[in-house]
């Protein structure tokens, strides 16, 4: 990997009302601490991190005040009302060493478990490829259902992925895609929905399933299961 190392835009300002905890569930206790310390923790033990900027909600007062990890700035900045608002503020407050041409990296703070060696191999390709995205084929047979949650179709599941992160593009592109998208007024899911839109198309580099994002109260439990099986 000749790249230089990448800094990290983690989106860290959601509420977490699928979880209906009584704290945003990035600080729900997870394995013995916080959710976001575990995202943190691995996000900078990778050898090709630089630094992370997490992206805060406004007056966010549970934010531990963590400036550095595993010898790796920890900067904050804060974030808007959906996660694509986050991630351009989080764009926006990376530092000048930061060029527009560099890659750069984003992840939810609620995928704890991301294996250190699925970014390694979403950089190696996805450098090569002027961006891309960790996510998996679709298994299962796909339904599409009525308004009355009937099925009413079998969908082809080929060339189906679920798109996961960490995603990585050029700082500059991955910017004015985000901008675009704001200014057509389109709230995108992830960095690659904004990217396709202005007619990218981000290579899908497969990645473990076990990237789960944590989404429900239930998923607690899975996730603290798999972060035991997931350390590298
Ligand atoms: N305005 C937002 C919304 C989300 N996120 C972050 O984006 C990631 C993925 O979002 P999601 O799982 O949807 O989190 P929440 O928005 O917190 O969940 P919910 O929709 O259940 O409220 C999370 O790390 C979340 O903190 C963010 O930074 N800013
Ligand atoms: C970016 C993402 O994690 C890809 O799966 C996802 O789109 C973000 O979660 P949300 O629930 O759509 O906000």
């Amino acid at each position: 990997m000749s790249l230089a190392p990448l800094w990290c835009v983690v989106p860290a300002a959601g509420r977490g009302t699928r979880v209906g905890g009584d704290r945003p569930k990035q600080y729900l206790t997870l394995a013995g601490r916080p959710l976001i310390e575990h995202t943190l923790d691995r996000l900078a033990r990778h050898p090709h991190i630089a630094g992370l900027m997490v992206v805060l909600s406004a007056g966010d007062a549970l934010w531990s005040g963590l400036s550095e990890l595993h010898g790796k700035p920890v900067r904050t900045t804060v974030g808007g009302a959906e996660r694509c608002d986050s991630v351009l503020a989080g764009l926006d407050a990376l530092p000048d060493e930061v060029a527009d041409d560099d890659f750069a990296l984003v992840h939810d703070a609620a995928r704890p478990c991301v294996r250190l060696d699925d970014i390694t191999r979403l950089i190696d390709r996805a450098s090569g490829a002027d961006g891309g995205l960790l996510g998996a084929p679709l298994r299962d047979t796909l339904k599409r259902a009525d308004a009355a949650g009937r099925s009413e179709l079998t969908e082809p599941r080929e060339l189906r992925w679920r798109a996961f992160t960490p995603q990585m593009f050029r700082r500059g592109a991955l910017s004015a895609a985000l901008r675009q998208a704001a200014r057509d007024r389109v709230t995108v899911s992830d960095e690659a929905m904004a990217m396709e839109l202005v007619g990218h198309a981000p290579l899908l580099v497969e990645g473990a399933e076990d990237n789960i994002k944590v989404t429900t109260a239930a998923d607690f439990a899975l996730a603290e299961f798999l972060l035991a099986r997931t350390a590298s």
